[in-house]
């Protein structure tokens, strides 16, 4: 059954949505990209985030993470409100958000790509610099053995040394889900990770999302047009459209929704129902 965003407390249990934003609104000059929405991610969930283009889902990825201060509207994660925050201080709480077209350090290797990550490091503040040069080699040697933990699990310690410009567009993906995971994250939003990404590694970006919010814990939101990826990924989805929540279900339910078939009329989603 598909509920609305007040009946999905009972969905989620009694715990606090992971992610609940409310009432963002957010324009762009005289363009309404978010009117209202209103939804909530539960704790340990891959959520699917449907709808059709310019619906606003990138937008509210960006208002989440910190890059756009919406007009209106609160943004909750784990219950504290993080609306307006930068982005890197809602990063450093554990939301962390990949691009739709992946932002690398070409010229870098794999492995400095994820020791770029920042995390706090005393090497960053100059006064620990100076007072204790050792802890700085520490907490360098920690950081990279861990962006070396994040390539095994992610089966790229083969790619560790190759220029992030060298990668294919779907081992650029793996990259950027990897520089989440330096992170340790309590929330992954992930901005189609299937674009561009051919199916042998497409297989291996689900596994892996699967497996980080098996064995991690790791909560995922993830926007995605590949109606397959969604279906066999993503539960519970919800959909949006023209910058407001419309509703949200087990994915079969989803798909089989009137107003979902309405909101997508003519596009894609008839098309894939074929
Ligand atoms: N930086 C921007 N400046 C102006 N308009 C923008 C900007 N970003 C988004 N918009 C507009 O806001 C609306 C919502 O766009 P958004 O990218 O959030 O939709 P979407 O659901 O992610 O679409 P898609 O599935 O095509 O990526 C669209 O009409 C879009 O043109």
């Amino acid at each position: 059954m598909a509920t609305t965003p007040s009946e999905m407390t009972d969905d989620v249990g009694e715990a606090t949505p992971l992610l609940e934003v409310s009432n963002l609104v957010m324009d762009f000059g005289g363009l309404r990209a978010l009117d209202a929405a209103t939804l909530k991610v539960g704790q340990g969930t891959i959520t699917g985030l449907i709808g059709p283009n310019g619906a606003g889902k990138t937008t509210l990825f960006n208002v989440v993470a910190g890059y756009h201060e919406p007009r209106a509207g609160r943004v909750y994660l784990d219950g504290e409100d993080i609306t307006g925050l930068p982005p890197h201080r809602i990063f450093a709480r554990g939301l962390c958000r990949t691009f739709q077209i992946p932002r690398e350090h070409a010229s870098m290797s794999v492995l400095e790509n994820l020791m770029l990550v920042p995390r706090g490091q005393a090497g960053e503040r100059f006064f620990a610099n100076l007072l204790r040069p050792g802890l700085v080699r520490e907490q360098e040697a920690a950081h990279r053995q861990h962006a070396e933990e994040v390539l095994a699990f992610l089966d790229l310690s083969h790619l560790a040394h190759e220029y992030a410009r060298n990668l294919s567009g779907g081992q650029k993906k793996l990259l950027e889900l990897a520089r989440t995971l330096m992170a340790d994250p309590k929330l992954v939003l992930l901005d189609e990770p299937g674009a561009g990404v051919n199916p042998t590694l497409m297989g291996r970006l689900k596994e892996n999302i699967e497996r980080l919010n098996r064995e991690r814990g790791i909560t995922f939101l993830i926007i995605e047009h590949d109606m397959d990826l969604v279906m066999s990924l993503c539960d519970p989805v919800i959909v949006m459209s023209e910058g407001r929540y419309l509703m949200e279900g087990p994915p079969e339910a989803v798909r089989r929704d009137a107003r979902v078939l309405e909101a997508y009329l003519g596009g894609q989603y008839a098309a894939a129902e074929g």
